[in-house]
């Protein structure tokens, strides 16, 4: 098996990320940017690359803080919790921790069989938590860990689903659309998931790898165990998946027309958000 250099790999793996936030112009001088920090491989990478780029002092003053969600999944979530504390605390950036039992009075072990896929109440509430946070801490921008995978990933879903609007949501950056909704950025867009790995093994930081014990339910799982198998027989379909990406959808997202939510005052786009509309069906599911 061929050895790594680690040091040749860390520079790969930081350039490549400098080179998305800098072409795509992801985030500019004093910007206050938080970081979504799970505990794992991919938001570790991404709270890891934007404190050295803030090092390298290339965008001036910009300012970094990292923000934790507890869904409340049994032997999972700690540990990831943990990671981030750990992580946060070894960078000296601020960690501001939040719960779905604490916003919304449930943990998502409670109250996912109500629904198809625990994934799908679990991203509503999570995309809640996060955005009404960084809102409320006057935050600029909402860095995610999604990488390359992910991304292809969440293209090929929405053509499964013939949710074409989604294809909008494509790209490392999402302009605010709504003076509520903090803009999302994807440093690590450009980034194979086997190399965001290879740099936590190499490096021996501190992750936690394990699954989510609800996401092989997920329509998610099955379009990644696919690229994943066929990755492996034909080296770079992922790759050239998000050369085509890139070279054929040029979409213009829709005109947004957001409103906000008549219960809860979040961005929405009809009368009630997917957030007060979930918990709904989880009060009258609780009567039963
Ligand atoms: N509990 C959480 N708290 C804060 N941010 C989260 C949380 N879960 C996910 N995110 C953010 O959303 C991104 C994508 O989440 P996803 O669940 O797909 O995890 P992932 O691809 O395994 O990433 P990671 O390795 O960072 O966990 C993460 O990289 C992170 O930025």
């Amino acid at each position: 098996m061929k050895t790594i250099n680690k040091k040749e790999f860390n520079k790969y793996i930081f350039s490549n990320i400098k080179e998305t936030v800098l072409n795509y112009n992801l985030i500019e001088e004093d910007e206050l940017i938080a970081v979504a920090l799970s505990g794992g491989k991919d938001s570790v990478l991404t709270l890891y690359a934007l404190n050295q780029l803030k090092k390298d002092n290339k965008i001036p003053n910009f300012k970094l803080i990292a923000i934790s969600v507890d869904e409340g999944i049994k032997h999972y979530r700690n540990h990831g919790l943990e990671t981030a504390r750990q992580i946060s605390n070894e960078l000296e950036i601020k960690l501001v921790e939040k719960s779905f039992k604490e916003e919304f009075k449930y943990e998502l072990d409670d109250i996912y069989s109500y629904f198809k896929s625990a994934c799908i109440v679990c991203g509503i509430f999570r995309r809640t938590i996060l955005n009404k946070t960084a809102h409320n801490l006057g935050v600029d921008k909402l860095a995610t860990g999604h990488n390359l995978d992910d991304e292809i990933q969440s293209f090929l879903m929405s053509f499964a689903r013939g949710d074409t609007i989604k294809f909008s949501k494509f790209g490392p950056k999402l302009n605010r659309i709504h003076p509520k909704l903090t803009p999302r950025i994807k440093p690590l867009w450009n980034l194979p998931e086997k190399d965001v790995g290879t740099w936590a093994v190499l490096n021996d930081i501190n992750i936690h790898l394990d699954e989510c014990p609800y996401s092989y339910l997920s329509l998610r799982s099955k379009i990644k165990n696919f690229l994943n198998q066929t990755e492996s027989k034909n080296k770079g379909t992922k790759r050239n998946i998000m050369e085509s990406f890139k070279k054929t959808f040029n979409i213009t997202p829709p005109k947004a027309n957001l409103k906000e939510c008549q219960l809860c005052g979040e961005p929405c786009s009809g009368d009630i958000c997917k957030t007060c509309e979930t918990l709904k069906i989880i009060k009258a599911q609780k009567k039963l």
